[in-house]
């Protein structure tokens, strides 16, 4: 295989009867970003959590920074972030205690989550809030402090599911500085997303219906392709043509 940060063939997932992913086939270049459309109950989640090494495949291939979704999932982890729908930070913990106890979990040294910690905070303009507990702070400041820490042992791809679920246009904008400036220094972003203004903010973008993708392109293209004045238009096309 090339050096594609993501390269799948045919990645299926079955549970019982019910086919979540069904042999879904793509490549995601180092240091893109690429939105992964669909649905509710599309197979996003289902497709991402088998990129991650937290869930097996029923069949397919793929490999994620070179290594194999069925062999190698410890070598996956350690080189991804992963930022989920309910994202894991501690609400009883301060911003500074649930920086300094995900670095733990990477396995970054003392002084290293103390420089991190210290960027993370400047970044975010947090400094005042490192000691207060992350439940007092806006869904927005969570989001952020959420991906920053998901990319705090520098992976070389982050996957975000649905990371800006539920806050205004302006602040997932802010959300999509931080994604510019990471994929600026070639991580590999792949994202999930109900908001079709945030697809546009991707280099490419797949579109999945019923747990198969149905679409993937730029979004130019999409919207050359469908016809489209949209990305929503793309989407709503791609939705419709399914009943
Ligand atoms: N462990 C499981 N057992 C049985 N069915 C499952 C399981 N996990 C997911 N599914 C089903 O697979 C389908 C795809 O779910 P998935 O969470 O991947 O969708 P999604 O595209 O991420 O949706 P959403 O946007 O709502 O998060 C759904 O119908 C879901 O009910």
């Amino acid at each position: 295989m090339n050096n594609n940060a993501i390269v799948t063939k045919d990645l299926t997932k079955r549970f019982g009867d019910f086919t979540a992913t069904n042999a879904i086939t793509f490549e995601v270049g180092q240091g893109e970003i690429f939105g992964f459309l669909g649905a509710n109950g599309a197979g996003k989640t289902t497709a991402m959590r088998m990129l991650c090494g937290l869930l097996k495949p029923s069949s397919g291939e793929a490999k994620v920074a070179g290594y194999d979704i069925y062999t190698q999932t410890e070598q996956i982890k350690k080189r991804i972030g992963y930022m989920s729908q309910k994202f894991s930070l501690y609400e009883d913990l301060t911003v500074k205690e649930n920086i300094r106890f995900y670095g733990g979990i990477y396995g970054l040294s003392n002084r290293q989550i103390k420089e991190k910690t210290r960027q993370l905070l400047a970044r975010l303009q947090l400094e005042k809030e490192a000691g207060h507990l992350v439940s007092s702070l806006p869904l927005g400041w969570k989001q952020k402090l959420s991906f920053s820490i998901a990319v705090l042992h520098d992976p070389s791809i982050v996957f975000l599911d649905e990371p800006t679920g539920g806050v205004d246009p302006i602040t997932r904008r802010q959300f999509w500085d931080l994604i510019y400036e990471s994929a600026d220094k070639g991580v590999t972003i792949f994202v999930t997303t109900h908001y079709m203004d945030e697809a546009e903010y991707c280099n490419r973008i797949s579109i999945m219906v019923d747990g198969k993708i149905k679409a993937l392109d730029t979004p130019s293209g999409l919207k050359k392709q469908y016809n489209a004045g949209s990305m929503n238009d793309v989407f709503l096309q791609l939705a419709r043509a399914k009943s």
